[in-house]
C-alpha cells in the first residue's frame, strides 16, 4: 500500500482457519483512513478472527483492544497504560519508569485515564478493578498508544451505552479510523459510519449506518 494512500486496510478474498476448518472466506473489505466502521454479526460469525486479520495486515499502525483486557493484573493501572507506548520509548527508560515514573508520563497517563472516567485510579493494582473498569484501562493502554487505526474486539461490551458512548467518542478523537466489533446495535448505529456484518464467517452487508435502522439488523441477530 503506498504511502499517504487513503486506504488505511485492504483485505481481498482473504480466509482464515483453524485446524482445517475455514472459518472466515472471500472476505473483502477496504477501509478508507477517517472511516468508524462496526462489525457485527452473531457469536461465532467469525469477528474476532476478522480483528485478528486486520491487525496483522498493519500491526505498526494498529492499536489493539482485545477482547479479554489483557491486563498484568499485579500492575498499577498507570503501568498496564505505559505499557500502550513501551516500544515508543528506550529499554532504560521503560526500566526506570517501572521503579520510578517520571512526571511527565504520570500526568499524560493521568490525562488519558480522566478522559475515560477513571480519574482516581492511576495507582491501584489492575486486577482488583471490576470488569467495566478494567476494559477502560485496556481503551486507555490504546489510546495511550495513539496509532492511527484503532482496533477493538468488543471494546465497550461491559459498559453501559452512556459510557459506552462517551468512551468511543474518545477513540473518535485520538484515533483516525476505528475498527470495532460491536453487539451493540443502538451504539453501533450512532457512534459508526459503517456497517460490516458477518454471518457464517462471510460479509453479508457492508453499507453506511446511516442508511440502516435496527430493524434491518434484526434478522441478523434472530436465532438461526
Ligand atoms: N482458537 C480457535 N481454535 C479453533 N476454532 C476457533 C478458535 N477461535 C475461534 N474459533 C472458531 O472460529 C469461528 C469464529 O470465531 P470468532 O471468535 O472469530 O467469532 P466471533 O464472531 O468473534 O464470536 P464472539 O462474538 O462470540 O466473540 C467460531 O466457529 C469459533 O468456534
Amino acid at each position: 500500500m503506498p504511502d499517504g494512500s487513503r486506504t488505511a486496510i485492504l483485505l481481498a478474498n482473504a480466509s482464515a482457519a483453524y485446524g482445517g476448518r475455514t472459518v472466515l472466506s472471500g472476505i473483502d473489505l477496504t477501509v478508507q483512513r477517517g472511516e468508524r466502521v462496526a462489525l457485527m454479526g452473531r457469536s461465532g460469525a467469525g469477528k474476532s478472527t476478522l480483528i485478528g486479520l486486520i491487525q496483522a495486515q498493519a500491526p505498526e499502525k494498529v492499536a489493539l483492544v482485545p477482547q479479554a483486557a489483557a491486563l498484568v493484573r499485579t500492575l498499577s493501572v498507570f503501568h498496564n497504560v505505559y505499557m500502550g507506548r513501551l516500544d515508543q520509548r528506550s529499554t532504560l527508560h521503560n526500566l526506570r519508569n517501572l521503579v520510578r515514573p517520571a512526571k511527565a508520563d504520570i500526568a499524560a497517563v493521568q490525562g488519558i485515564l480522566d478522559r475515560v472516567g477513571l480519574a482516581d485510579t492511576l495507582w491501584a493494582k489492575a486486577g482488583e478493578l471490576s470488569g467495566g473498569q478494567q476494559q477502560r484501562v485496556s481503551v486507555a493502554r490504546a489510546l495511550y498508544n495513539g496509532r492511527p487505526i484503532l482496533v477493538g474486539d468488543e471494546p465497550v461490551s461491559a459498559l453501559d451505552r452512556q459510557q459506552g458512548a462517551r468512551v468511543l467518542a474518545e477513540m473518535a478523537a485520538s484515533h483516525e479510523t476505528l475498527i470495532l466489533a460491536l453487539h451493540d446495535v443502538a451504539l453501533a448505529l450512532a457512534q459508526t459510519d459503517r456497517i460490516v456484518v458477518l454471518e457464517a464467517g462471510r460479509i453479508v452487508l457492508d453499507a453506511p449506518a446511516q442508511a440502516l435502522d435496527p430493524e434491518r439488523l434484526r434478522p441478523f441477530y434472530e436465532a438461526a
